[in-house]
């Protein structure tokens, strides 16, 4: 198996304003494999944002580990930082009209990206526009400027812009955040296609239950920690129906930490001491009686 394409080890952010710490990220573990599409979930303030602009090389760790193909996030020079968000990773932010540029076109838009690169021939640039737009249904509106597009249409244009220089990764932040279900499924259909066609490994952030439900793989985060992962799977029955098998698990870390979720705490009176037990296939924990 090849390595993943992406690797966070106790993740730390903190954040100085004035006098107090807000530590954003408190040890975050993350792998994702090459190819892969991820949701992250979790609460207002529990840092997805943060762990997307870290990922994203607009902000750095303050301790840990974090990794993305060859580049290590904590050591990057400012050059390799400018390499790495330009080639590496795309980015997504959820307000769709700050993804573009209001005076240019839809090919104009997914061209900068390009342009500033000085990467492929103008022939060469022109077809990957083409590409890109057709991939995502809105060829058509390639003349278009953002204003006589429609939210999902702009969000499309945004995820092509974000494609051009053929990252490794695509992260989108609440992409589907201010938009109707309708257009949601579009603007998801769309990830779903640039991760299948063109092999990227998507990261979404997302608060919406049915982006979540539709990948194989949701990452929660509590307190800037990954808690819990959710992994879904097809299951083929006897008489040929399928149905998908969601599955929760509990991330441990490499120091072997897991956390038990309140409700089980709370259920059993597990406080602060508790009794562990190994068996021939299953580790219990039992209150401290
Ligand atoms: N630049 C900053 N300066 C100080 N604190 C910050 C900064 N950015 C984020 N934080 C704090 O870090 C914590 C995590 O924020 P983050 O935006 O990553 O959460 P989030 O899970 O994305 O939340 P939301 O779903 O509301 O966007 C919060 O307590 C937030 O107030």
């Amino acid at each position: 198996m090849s390595e993943p394409l992406i690797v966070c080890e106790s993740l730390v952010r903190i954040y100085q304003s004035g006098s107090v710490e807000v530590q954003a990220l408190q040890g975050l573990d993350l792998v994702v494999d090459r190819g892969e599409m991820i949701a992250v979930v979790g609460a207002s303030g529990s840092g997805k944002s943060t762990l997307l602009s870290i990922l994203a090389g607009i902000d750095a760790p303050t301790a840990g580990r974090a990794r993305v193909d060859r580049w290590n996030l904590l050591s990057m020079s400012r050059r390799d930082r400018v390499h790495y968000r330009r080639h590496t990773v795309g980015f997504v932010r959820q307000q769709t009209a700050s993804n573009l540029v209001p005076y240019l076109t839809a090919r104009q838009m997914v061209d900068l990206p390009m342009t500033a690169a000085r990467t492929p021939s103008k022939k060469e640039s022109h077809k990957r526009v083409t590409e890109l737009l057709t991939a995502l249904g809105i060829a058509d509106k390639a003349d278009r400027r953002p204003a006589q597009l429609s939210g999902g249409e702009q969000m499309r244009v945004a995820i092509a812009t974000a494609m051009a220089n053929g990252p490794r990764v695509l992260l989108a932040d609440e992409p589907t955040g201010e938009l109707d279900t309708a257009t949601s499924e579009q603007v998801f259909g769309a990830l779903r296609t640039v991760n299948r066609e063109f092999g990227v490994t998507v990261v979404v952030v997302t608060h919406d239950p049915a982006v979540s439900g539709q990948v194989e793989r949701t990452v929660a985060i509590r307190d800037g920690r990954t808690s819990s992962e959710v992994l879904r799977r097809t299951a083929t029955a006897e008489n040929g129906d399928t149905h998908v098998i969601a599955e929760e698990y509990a991330v441990m870390d490499r120091a072997g930490r897991v956390q038990v979720p309140r409700d089980y705490r709370e259920a059993l009176a597990l406080t602060r001491r508790v009794r562990l037990t190994l068996e021939a296939d299953r580790v219990e924990i039992r209150p401290d009686a």
